[in-house]
């Protein structure tokens, strides 16, 4: 079993400022794997099994938490937080990974790159307050993969991309700036453009490309779960198989930053609820008649906001009609006690 060091595991200040005299018996520990009724976690004391305090989905792999060695009592605010909206019917917001310094948007330099979608993995990640890297793979088979590099830079200023052949380890020792020295690194990604070839290469595991694959109504997916690794370089990996739909929800501030241009026109509207339609004064409709803005990037814009408003706001009354529901069953309970009591006594 290997040991850490708080410092190896990317303990910061961040952390022990949360920490008072009355945690000074308890162990913070990284989580590493969040399962329904256990998480794994990594702390100087080993690898710990700990029984969660709140429903599994409070945690993320990449977590800070303080234990008594059995249960994670206590979840440390984390420095970045990668979230979506849940897949599925369910109305919520899910927590994908946290405390990622580097969020890894992986695509290959081929037809899976896709402007409109790194456009929205760009915006999960601006708004979790990592850093975004766009990792273009299969450069080897490409005849000119720094055209996609160029594609992805040009998408906006915060934007840093990379290409590589992932099947060649000395090729993704590019990445180890990204994950060295404690720092975490994120992999996100369709399905076969190289997240598990490239975990293979930073971790030094061998588990086979495919994965365990396992048949279901559904389909097939990967039976691998998400989990926090660590590097041949010192720092850590988490990956994210199966993660086929990444709806938008609290995101708007990673919109405003990938977008910032036309939000800074929009600013410049006479109306400031324009909705750059039909409103005289628009500065947006300026500036796509005028050819400085281009239409598709508007429509791209549009898009991703209206789906960040509408999840945003469907989760917050979720909420609030769970918390109304809440009240009641209280006053329910607390009613049935007096009346409970009245009766006995
Ligand atoms: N030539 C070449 N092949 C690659 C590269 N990256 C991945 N591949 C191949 O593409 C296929 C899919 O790669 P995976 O690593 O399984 O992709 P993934 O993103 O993990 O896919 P899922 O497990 O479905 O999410 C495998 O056959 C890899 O060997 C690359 O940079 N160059
Ligand atoms: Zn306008």
């Amino acid at each position: 079993m290997t040991t850490y060091t708080l410092t190896d595991l990317g303990w910061s200040d961040h952390f022990a400022r949360q920490l008072s005299e009355d945690d000074a018996a308890l162990t913070p520990a990284r989580i590493s794997e969040v399962h329904r009724s256990q998480l794994i976690a990594l702390s100087e004391a080993g690898d710990l099994r700990l029984i969660p305090t709140d429903s599994a989905g409070a945690y993320a792999v990449g977590d800070w938490v303080l234990t008594d060695g059995t249960s994670a009592l206590r979840r440390l605010d984390p420095v970045t937080d990668l979230h979506r909206r849940a897949a599925g019917h369910a109305v919520g917001a899910q927590r994908i990974a946290a405390n990622v310094d580097t969020v890894g948007l992986v695509t290959s330099c081929n037809a899976d790159f896709n402007v409109a979608r790194l456009e929205r993995y760009l915006a999960l990640a601006l708004a979790s307050n990592a850093l975004p890297l766009v990792i273009l793979t299969k450069a080897d088979l490409c005849d000119d993969p720094d055209s996609y590099k160029r594609k992805a830079e040009r998408m906006s200023p915060l934007v840093t991309a990379i290409t590589v052949n992932a099947k060649d380890p000395e090729d993704v020792k590019r990445l180890t700036p990204w994950c060295r020295n404690a720092q975490t690194l994120a992999l996100l990604g369709s399905s076969g453009v190289g997240k598990t070839t490239l975990r293979n290469a930073l971790t030094g595991e061998t588990e086979a490309t495919q994965g365990i694959r396992e048949d279901d109504a559904k389909g097939r997916h990967t039976t691998t779960h998400r989990a926090l690794r660590p590097t041949l370089a010192g720092g850590w990996l988490i990956d994210t198989p199966g993660m086929r739909e990444l709806q938008l929800s609290g995101t708007s501030g990673g919109l405003e930053e990938l977008f910032d241009d036309i939000e800074t026109l929009a600013a410049e509207c006479k109306f400031s609820n324009c909705a750059h339609d039909t409103e005289p004064g628009c500065a947006v409709k300026a500036a796509l008649e005028n050819g400085s803005l281009e239409q598709a990037r508007f429509d791209r814009w549009q898009k991703l906001r209206r789906e960040d408003q509408y999840n945003s706001e469907t989760i917050a009354a979720a909420r609030a009609r769970q918390k109304s529901f809440g009240r009641v069953v209280k006053e329910a309970m607390s009613t049935k006690s007096r009346y409970k009591r009245g009766y006995e006594d």
